[in-house]
Parts: structure tokens; C-alpha cells; sequence
């Protein structure tokens, strides 16, 4: 990554127990950049590092052109301006929706304009006069957000908000994440699990493994690679940056892509709209030949590039489509029956409903 004033170094080491962290990051000075790494691998121990909550942490953080800690010093987690929300973001109980803001909105002593824009943009207003524990769990993260960014913090920094909810609340909250992503004009760290967070949220990706940063760099490179954990998850695929050109009166989307058109469902989006669709490789079928008497959508004309052998008996087809890397699992008995061989084209096939956009 080529160096900027605004950059983000964070070079952290940390014993605790048998649990290490050794960690040299560079981080963009805007955007969201995701953490994502199993369970265990220190990413909460890294977010609360940057936050000044880690007394045990050692090395440098600097933000932009500020030092948050080195060798000498370490600023204190309240002089550090950071907003955090957690997976149970705790909400003063006692005061209304509305002076949970303001209380650390009045503290930063923030513009008005800051109150007022957060409480319209994460829709707040009808929730104003409540207390915290008559909300829902994904209310009560929209308020924790407002409450973060009202107090004009310098970084963002996102502990799992999403995990404790269900799907339905987590699809509804996303919009709001990936508009605070879109306007918050601060750098954003997120941790997550989920690679349907990852998928919509990351511009940059940094997976981390017991401590230690496996993989970073622009979020789509990341999500693609084939060498990574990620490829061998039940939900392994491929994310592409899309553009609606067209919807149809059923809510059908085309979307341009750098793998060709693609047909999809998810939402009322405009042609225009930029968006990322996700290809999941369970949902990729292969055919010797192009089958247009069958109700799928997406025929992509395709070159296989590799076969790989996954725990469990399935096959990992590697495709090339329009330069487009594109991951297709099947089982064994369809290599054997197809004669599957590097360097063949096929047709990848996938329904429009299997497509998460
Ligand atoms: N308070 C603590 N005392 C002792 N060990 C801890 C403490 N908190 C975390 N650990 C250990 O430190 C390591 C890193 O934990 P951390 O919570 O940062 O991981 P994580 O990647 O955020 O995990 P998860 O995804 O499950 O939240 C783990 O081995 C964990 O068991």
C-alpha cells in the first residue's frame, strides 16, 4: 500500500496467557477496513489496543499525523477519540434515547448539525423520548452508533454490532452501517465473523490467525483469493463490484460486471446504483455446453483454471470468466462424469435467487 499523511500504523505485541499478538498494520485513513479471523485470533484484543484499553500492549499506534502510543507513551483510551460500538452496546438505562446522545455529544462538544444528522440519517427521531431497554436489539445499535459518531471521533472502531442479532434485524441495520461507511468521514475498524459484512461493508480486509495478520489489502483482492481459510468455508465465493442497468417490473436487476451481466434479486435499486453482488461457489453449476431450456438465469461462458480437493468429498472448481476469477463446488462424481480438465471451457451457471446483492 503506498504510504499517506492520513494512513493508520498500528504495530502492536501482546502476551496474555498462551495468546500472542504480533501484529505490523497499515491501515487507509478512510474507509472501512474489516478484521476478520476465527474465533480466538485477537480482534477484539486488536480494537481495544487502538482504543487504549489493553494496558498489556506494547508498540506504536499512530493515527494520521497523531502518535496514540510508542515506546515513550501512551495517550489515555479518553483522550483518544474514538467512538465505539460493541456486539451489547450498554446504553445509560436511566436517560431517554435522546440524552444518551447528547450526553456524549455535549462531553466532545460537537457541533449541533452532528446531533441532528445522526438521529435523521440512522432514523432516530420516532425513538427519541424512550428508554434504552424498551428498544429492540437493532434499535439499540442504531442508538450506540449515533451515540458514537455525535461525540465526533477520529476513528470508528465496530466490535461484532451485528452478532447479536437475527438475520432479519442484521439485513435491516446493514443499510445504516453502509451509510455510515458512505458519510462518517472517519476511518472505520469493524470486526466481524460474517462474510456477508464482509462483503458489503470492507474496503480493506485483514484477516488475522492467532495473533498474526495472514492476509490484508483492498477488501475485493482479499475476499478472492484462493489460498486463504476463507476459499474452504461453506460460504466461499467470489465478490464483484456491480452497476444496476436495468430492473424489471417483477424487481428482476441486471447488473454490469466485470464477469459479464448478471441477473439478480435484492432490493428496489435504481439503475446506476453501485453495488456488490456476492457469488457463493455452492451456487455455481458447470455444463459442457450452454442450456437455455432451463430456468437459470446466468449462463457465463467459462475457462476452468484448477480443481482442488475439499475436506469432505466436494471439488473446488477455479473458473475464469471474462478475466473474472469465479469459484463452482461440485462433487467428485460430476469431474469424473464431465471429464473435467484444466484448460476446458464450460458454462458456469447460476439462478438468479442464489445471487446475495
Ligand atoms: N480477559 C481475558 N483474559 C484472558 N484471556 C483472554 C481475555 N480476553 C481474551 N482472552 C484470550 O485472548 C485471545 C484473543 O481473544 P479475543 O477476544 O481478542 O479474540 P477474538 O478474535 O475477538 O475472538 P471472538 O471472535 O471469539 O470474539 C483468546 O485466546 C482469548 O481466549
Amino acid at each position: 500500500m503506498a504510504e499517506r499523511a492520513d494512513d493508520i500504523h498500528i504495530a502492536l505485541r501482546l502476551a496474555r496467557g498462551d495468546f500472542r499478538m504480533d501484529l505490523d498494520l497499515r491501515l487507509p485513513g478512510s474507509g472501512c477496513s474489516v478484521v476478520f479471523g476465527p474465533s480466538g485470533c485477537g480482534k477484539s484484543t486488536l480494537l481495544r489496543a487502538i482504543a487504549g484499553l489493553e494496558p498489556r500492549a506494547h508498540g506504536e499506534i499512530r493515527v494520521g499525523e497523531a502518535c496514540w502510543q510508542d515506546a515513550r507513551s501512551a495517550l489515555p483510551a479518553h483522550r483518544r477519540g474514538v467512538g465505539m460500538v460493541f456486539q451489547h452496546s450498554a446504553l445509560l438505562p436511566h436517560l431517554s434515547v435522546v440524552d444518551n446522545l447528547r450526553f456524549g455529544w455535549k462531553r466532545a462538544r460537537a457541533a449541533p448539525e452532528l446531533l441532528e444528522r445522526w438521529i435523521e440519517r440512522l432514523a432516530l427521531a420516532p425513538l427519541l423520548s424512550r428508554k434504552p431497554d424498551s428498544l429492540s436489539g437493532g434499535e439499540r445499535q442504531r442508538v450506540a452508533l449515533a451515540r458514537a459518531l455525535v461525540s465526533n471521533p477520529r476513528l470508528l472502531l465496530l466490535d461484532e454490532p451485528l452478532s447479536a442479532l437475527d438475520a432479519p434485524r442484521r439485513g435491516e441495520i446493514l443499510p445504516y452501517l453502509e451509510a455510515v461507511r458512505r458519510e462518517a468521514g472517519i476511518p472505520v475498524l469493524y470486526v466481524t465473523h460474517a462474510l456477508e459484512e464482509v462483503a458489503r461493508l470492507a474496503d480493506h480486509l485483514i484477516v488475522l490467525d492467532a495473533g498474526r495478520v495472514s492476509a490484508a489489502g483492498p477488501a475485493l483482492d482479499v475476499l478472492n483469493r484462493d489460498d486463504l481459510p476463507l476459499a474452504l468455508r461453506d460460504d466461499a465465493g467470489v465478490v464483484l463490484e456491480a452497476e444496476v442497468s436495468a430492473r424489471d417490473a417483477h424487481g428482476l436487476l441486471s447488473l454490469h460486471t466485470s464477469a459479464g451481466t448478471l441477473h439478480a434479486h435484492g432490493g428496489a435499486h435504481p439503475p446506476g446504483t453501485r453495488l456488490r453482488v456476492r457469488i457463493q461457489a455452492r451456487d455455481v453449476s458447470l455444463a459442457l455446453g450452454r442450456h437455455d431450456d432451463s430456468s437459470l438465469l446466468n449462463l457465463l461462458p467459462a475457462t476452468l483454471v484448477a480443481l482442488s480437493d475439499l475436506p469432505g468429498g466436494q471439488v473446488q472448481a477455479r473458473l475464469e470468466v471474462q478475466g473474472q476469477a469465479l469459484l463452482a463446488r461440485i462433487s467428485h462424481r460430476s469431474v469424473e462424469r464431465l471429464g473435467l480438465q484444466p484448460g476446458m471451457p464450460l458454462w458456469a451457471q447460476v439462478k438468479a435467487v442464489a445471487l446475495l446483492v
